[in-house]
């Protein structure tokens, strides 16, 4: 129902147009709006997972040549041609995406230029760099070859509607939160249960399906002629890619928005000088991009936000009402309990864990076992390979040997996302959160990824009450201190009530009150039966708070123990502490890190 009321302005405008206009011409420019229209919000789904493609002319290949191939030598249909073409996409994408997704940014999107190139080559080589349409004026309705524009219109509209309404359920439900967690920091992400490859292949897929049925109904409605060169073409993806930027990249109109400039005025512009100036057409996408970066870089549709912001009866909800709206919006009653596995025993077992990182080994052998409940403290040297233990515990890094043991089960080959829901949470030597969410939803998609069920927004106000962030609720991220950051990350990262808590310098960047704060919270907030395991420099505040201490150096274990014992040990104290520790004694002595 919300989605129809969000849509019926759309579906009469463009129904009013497609009913009123009777200049083919005319017709032809809103065609080719909802064409592109439709392509941007096919490309942004893949966007909002902050992954630009400059290879979605390779779904619409797929999909024109899926469905003319296939007309030609089997008689079929578009209509079942289409649904032929959406389900090769989806798995070119998926072919695609596995390796491609391995690359990280700039190179994930140089590489995508070569799949549709690569697809080109073959279908050439293979004897169809053209291929026409057969005319079938028995039955157009059945070839999806009307005479009259307007059909192409009404299909064109069903076509958007749909995407636009799965846009919709995309971006308002625990799907979109995901995608826009991986954009905003994946490996943050993947720390808190989010499969970032599985979300980013399902955008992909869908992605490509959504331009495989396009690609059909664009030579249908337009090219009439199946031309590699054009439906493989960088032209698909720069048109895609152009009515999104200047409409509003990652946001659910924003395609839209763009195409319905965008594509008049290039049309116009070819019109009326496109005779003489050859290529008119694409100069202006080039011109509208460089203009968009320029001016609003956000998107037009910033400026749309701010005249709904002024006009009362056009003004969204409320942060707070959107909040409560997220809260009510179907989730379980109460925040679930995590199974508990028993009080006391072993919890943790590390065994002989090796790594290395280009010959250079950064752990070397280590081996611990921590009970359920210990209050462990990790100190070495800067570069002693602290971080890295953290990361090969927490699955964010793969050691080269040994094993990892949790709960009895070995977790060794589990992935990040997969030990967060096991009950292994983690903060971040430097504070992190997704910018673009407010701070119960960094909280809440930790609380739905973390995959015990219950109400995530009523855990994540729980918590936040907790650690004393509940009025900071629906601030963003950026307008946190590193204190109220830190808050935070230890919020985040109690939510999903674990067995074992790594802290990765937490009172790094606070002011003595803050370190005082910080840890009468802590004391206060973490459950007595959860493990913690804690990286820090200020070994002073350390043993305060910790049973145990293990000392790193150059990768390995020197001393694990008593933590008395532990800063009493000369091999510490010449490794890390110096001599300042001993001669000023473990009260007042600080590293040199404090
Ligand atoms: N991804 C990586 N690739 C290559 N080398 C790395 C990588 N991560 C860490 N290292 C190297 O491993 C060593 C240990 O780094 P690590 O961050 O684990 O140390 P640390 O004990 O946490 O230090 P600090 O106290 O300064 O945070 C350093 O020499 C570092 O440069």
């Amino acid at each position: 129902m919300r989605y129809l009321r969000n849509l019926l302005p759309l579906v009469i405008a463009v129904g009013v147009l497609n009913l009123l206009i009777e200049d083919r011409t005319v017709l032809r420019v809103l065609v080719l709006t909802l064409v592109w229209a439709i392509g941007g919000l096919a490309w942004n789904l893949l966007a909002k997972a902050g992954q630009i493609s400059l290879g979605h002319g390779a779904f619409t290949g797929v999909g024109a040549y899926t469905f003319v191939l296939l007309m030609d030598n089997y008689g079929l249909n578009p209509w079942l041609g289409t649904l032929v073409a959406m389900v090769l996409a989806a798995i070119a994408a998926v072919i695609i995406g596995i390796p491609t997704f391995r690359l990280q940014g700039f190179y994930f999107t140089l590489a995508t230029m070569a799949y549709p190139l690569i697809l080109m080559l073959i279908v050439i080589n293979w004897g169809y760099p053209e291929m026409t349409v057969a005319f079938h004026p028995e039955a157009p309705g059945a070839y999806m070859q009307w005479y009259e524009p307007q059909m192409f219109v009404w299909l064109l509209l069903v076509m958007l509607v749909g995407t636009l309404a799965f846009t919709l359920w995309v971006d308002g439900g625990r799907v979109g939160q995901a995608l826009r967690a991986i954009r905003d920091n994946e490996v943050l992400a993947r720390s808190i249960g989010i499969r970032s490859d599985r979300w980013k292949l399902f955008a992909l897929a869908t992605s490509a399906a959504i331009s495989a049925a396009l690609g059909v109904v664009w030579v249908n409605a337009v090219l009439l002629v199946v031309s590699a060169e054009e439906v493989f073409g960088i032209g698909v993806v720069i048109l895609m890619l152009s009515v999104t930027f200047v409409g509003g990249i990652g946001r659910t109109w924003g395609p839209v928005l763009g195409a319905v400039v965008l594509v008049p005025l290039s049309q116009v512009l070819t019109f009326s000088i496109g005779d003489r100036v050859p290529g008119s057409e694409t100069l202006i996408y080039g011109v509208a991009l460089v203009l968009a970066a320029l001016l609003a870089p956000a998107g037009l549709i910033v400026w749309l936000d701010r005249l709904r912001a002024r006009v009362p009866w056009l003004r969204g909800p409320s942060a707070d009402q959107e909040l409560s709206m997220l809260a009510d919006s179907g989730y379980g009653d109460l925040p679930a309990q995590r199974e508990a596995v028993g009080t006391d025993g072993l919890l943790l077992r590390v065994d002989g864990v090796t790594k290395s990182f280009a010959g250079l080994t950064v752990l070397e052998d280590v081996s611990f076992s921590i009970e359920r409940g210990a209050r462990v403290g990790v100190i070495g040297p800067n570069g002693a390979g602290k971080t890295t233990l953290f990361n090969v515990l927490s699955g964010h890094l793969r050691q080269n040997a040994g094993t990892v043991t949790m709960n009895g089960e070995d977790i060794s080959r589990l992935n990040a996302p997969q030990r967060f829901q096991n009950g292994l949470s983690r903060t971040f030597q430097h504070p992190q959160g997704f910018q673009r969410m407010t701070v119960l939803e960094n909280i809440a998609v930790a609380a739905i990824g973390c995959g015990i069920g219950g109400d995530p927004y009523r855990a994540a106000g729980d918590v936040l009450e907790a650690v004393g962030l509940a009025d900071k609720r629906a601030a963003v991220v950026t307008a946190l201190t590193t204190y109220e950051l830190k808050l935070l990350e230890l919020a985040r990262a109690l939510v999903a009530q674990p067995y074992l808590l790594l802290v990765d310098e937490p009172l790094a960047g606070l002011n003595e009150a803050e370190r005082k704060d910080y840890f009468a919270i802590f004391g206060r907030v973490v459950p007595e039966d959860t493990a913690v395991l804690v990286i820090e420099h200020s070994v002073r505040s350390l043993l305060e708070h910790v049973d145990t201490l293990i000392a790193l150096d150059h990768g390995q274990v020197i001393a694990h123990g008593d933590p008395g014992d532990v800063v009493a040990d000369p091999k510490i104290i010449e490794a890390y502490l110096g001599t300042k520790w001993s001669k000023q004694g473990a009260d007042t002595a600080q590293t040199g890190e404090d």
